[in-house]
């Protein structure tokens, strides 16, 4: 089976906030879009929402001949996706809903269009289930907001031909995204795995009165969040190491990880994990010194900061704020 990868039509079922956040993004791209959602007034949010969202994205640049009027609001979700060239369900987080909705969906759909759902965690394998024609079903999870935000999670589940994981990431690498295909099906897949653990023990620490929500947000705003715009925790850590890299970085805080900071269990430092870890970040360092990395993260982080000190000064806020 081919499936459709130039896409011309995009299909939007659920339009809150992931769905209309997939309409603008593939309106900025200079795409027809269908849309449909089955609450009272929702296209009138909708497009709300996408004159909300469309100034960012002219600032942005937005792709020939893209307008919010390219998008049509349908009254059933056959209709939606009948002569759809790609399908996004944004639908609530049932599992009993998107059952349903995708047996619907896959149904009416051209067997060649991707079918692609926003999930932020269940399984594709359990919610495809009575898909028809389920080999081009797969999970796209986004972050918000999705018109702006790169990352796209692409997961497929049992019966996904790879072909369709394929077919998936170039179409959302058209609409300027950075797929990151999830190899095993598991919950959570991986940007929220990472997320909620923070989550988790953000909301320890205000149970026990150690500090507010807002001192939390100030913890990760002046700290780790400006550096992980740019470098991830695992080649942030190599740098921490010095010149002697991630071995001497787990030799000196692994052992805190079996200290009783946090409530999640922490896994065993077995040699396999170190190795794979320090292997993996030799890998992500490529030939580049550590000195040189060093450079690269302080012009990263000024320019991060420059960029941010400017954009609240133009929103009236000051740098502390
Ligand atoms: N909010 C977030 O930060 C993120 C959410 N997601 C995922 O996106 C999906 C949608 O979440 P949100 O947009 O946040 O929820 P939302 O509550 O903002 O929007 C859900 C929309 O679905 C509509 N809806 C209700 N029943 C429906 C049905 N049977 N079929 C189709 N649409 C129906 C609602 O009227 C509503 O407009 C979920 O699967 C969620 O896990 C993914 C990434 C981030
Ligand atoms: C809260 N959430 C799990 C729905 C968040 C996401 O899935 C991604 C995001 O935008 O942070």
């Amino acid at each position: 089976m081919a499936f459709i990868t130039h896409i011309r039509t995009f299909a939007a079922l659920g339009s809150g906030v992931i769905g209309s956040g997939w309409v603008a993004r593939a309106l900025a791209h200079g795409l027809d879009v269908v849309a449909w959602d089955p609450a009272p007034g929702a296209e009138a949010a909708l497009r709300a929402r996408i004159a909300n969202a469309w100034p960012a994205l002219q600032k942005q640049g937005l792709a020939p001949g893209a307008s919010p009027e390219r998008l049509r609001f349908v009254e059933t979700v056959e209709e939606c996706v009948r002569d759809a060239d790609f399908i996004q369900e944004s639908a609530p987080e049932r599992l009993d809903l998107k059952l349903d909705l995708h047996a619907r969906i896959s149904a009416a759909a051209r067997p060649e269009a991707i079918i692609g759902s926003s999930t932020s965690g269940l399984l594709p394998s359990d919610f495809y289930a009575d898909a028809v024609h389920p080999e081009r079903c797969v999970v796209g999870h986004p972050f918000n907001p999705v018109y702006l935000l790169p990352l796209v999670e692409v997961v497929g589940g049992e019966k996904t031909a790879p072909e369709a994981v394929q077919a998936a990431i170039e179409v959302y690498t058209a609409l300027g995204m950075r797929p990151l295909h999830v190899r095993k099906e598991v919950p959570g897949f991986i940007a929220d795995r990472l997320l909620e653990a923070l989550w988790r023990e953000a909301l320890h620490l205000v149970n026990d009165g150690v500090a507010s929500t807002g001192e939390i947000d100030d913890a990760i705003r002046f700290g780790a969040g400006l550096r992980w715009s740019f470098m991830g925790t695992f080649l942030t850590y190599t740098l921490a190491g010095g010149n002697a890299g991630m071995r001497h970085f787990m030799a000196q805080f692994g052992p805190a990880l079996q200290l009783p900071w946090t409530y999640l269990p922490a896994p065993e430092l077995t040699e396999a994990l170190i190795d794979s870890v320090v292997e993996g970040t030799r890998e992500q360092q490529g030939s580049r010194s550590i000195a040189e990395l060093e450079r690269y993260r302080d012009d990263c982080l000024l320019a991060v900061l420059d960029a941010v000190k400017a954009t609240k000064e133009k929103h009236g806020f000051a740098f502390a704020d």
